[in-house]
């Protein structure tokens, strides 16, 4: 594809979409320009990458057909303020922040202006991540599709109700902090258990992807799944037991509860 594709931001989820973007080859790295306040952090990944770099967040806007702000939702009015003049009216603006509604966004940019809302998250960084999308009333069809080959290069693309951003946030923007949690619990009782520490990442690691590829491949409900693993009289009851009494159920479901409510107030 010959896009231009800019980011205004390079950080964490900008370095986790761009690797897989280039990874595709469906857009060549000299086609991706990307701007940052931090300079150091920008030289080394144009290092690494070997994308155009500048501090000018306006350069970006203006050279850029499809246009990722990758910046923190506090920094989102500012850098809008900053680039809305030399943003194209044919450009499309690409937000992956929480909070940040389609209707906020036209209203910072104070004009006609094409918007796709999004939620990524981190597991992108190795082609394994899944986007919400929205678009606005200003995205056609052509450039629907064009969006999601491009968002399709790091992720699952799950196009969705924009009423739903707030729980997509707490179930997958936020969710890989949970489940790093969770293996980090297992791998330490692992550890306890006399494992060594690299061993433990390991078994945990795996456990915790099979079993996501079992409930995506086989269909089956999870507490089928579990019952599949529990054994009467066994091993696994004992810590499913554990885990009711201890509240794991009701601990993620308010974390979550949290979550939502806070990318709403954003
Ligand atoms: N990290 C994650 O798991 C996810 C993050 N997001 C959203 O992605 C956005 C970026 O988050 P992260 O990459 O985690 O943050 P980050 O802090 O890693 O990256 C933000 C980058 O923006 C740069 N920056 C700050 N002010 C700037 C300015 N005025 N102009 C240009 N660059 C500037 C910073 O130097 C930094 O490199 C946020 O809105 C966040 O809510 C969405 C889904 C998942
Ligand atoms: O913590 C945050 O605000 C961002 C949004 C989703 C994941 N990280």
């Amino acid at each position: 594809m010959d896009k231009k594709i800019g980011f205004i931001g390079c950080g964490n989820m900008a370095k986790a979409m761009i690797e897989g973007i280039i990874a595709s080859e469906l857009v060549s790295a000299k086609n991706i320009i990307v701007s940052d306040a931090y300079l150091k952090g920008l030289e080394d990944s144009r290092e690494k990458y070997g994308f155009n770099i500048t501090q000018d967040n306006k350069e970006v806007a203006s050279n850029s057909d499809v246009i990722f702000l990758a910046v923190k939702p506090n920094m989102y009015e500012s850098v809008i303020k900053e680039i809305s003049e030399s943003t194209r009216n044919d450009s499309i603006i690409v937000s992956i922040a929480p909070g940040k509604t389609l209707a906020k966004i036209e209203e910072a940019f104070g004009k006609n202006i094409k918007v796709l809302r999004t939620m990524p998250n981190t597991p992108a960084l190795v082609g394994a991540g899944v986007t919400a999308i929205c678009p606005n009333k200003n995205i056609t069809k052509d450039e629907f599709e064009m969006l999601k080959s491009i968002i399709g290069t790091f992720s699952l693309v799950e196009e969705i109700e924009e009423k739903l951003f707030d729980a997509v946030v707490s179930v997958s923007g936020s969710s890989p902090a949970y489940v790093f949690m969770f293996i980090e619990a297992m791998a330490d009782a692992a550890v306890m258990q006399g494992m060594p520490r690299d061993k433990a990442y390991r078994f945990a690691a795996q456990s915790v992807m099979g079993s996501a590829k079992m409930i995506l491949e086989t269909q089956k409900h999870p507490g089928e799944l579990k019952d599949m693993v529990c054994s009467p009289g066994g091993t696994t009851i004992e810590a499913v037991a554990v885990l009711e009494e201890k509240g794991f159920r009701t601990s993620v479901i308010e974390a979550m509860r949290a979550c939502g409510e806070k990318s709403s107030r954003m």
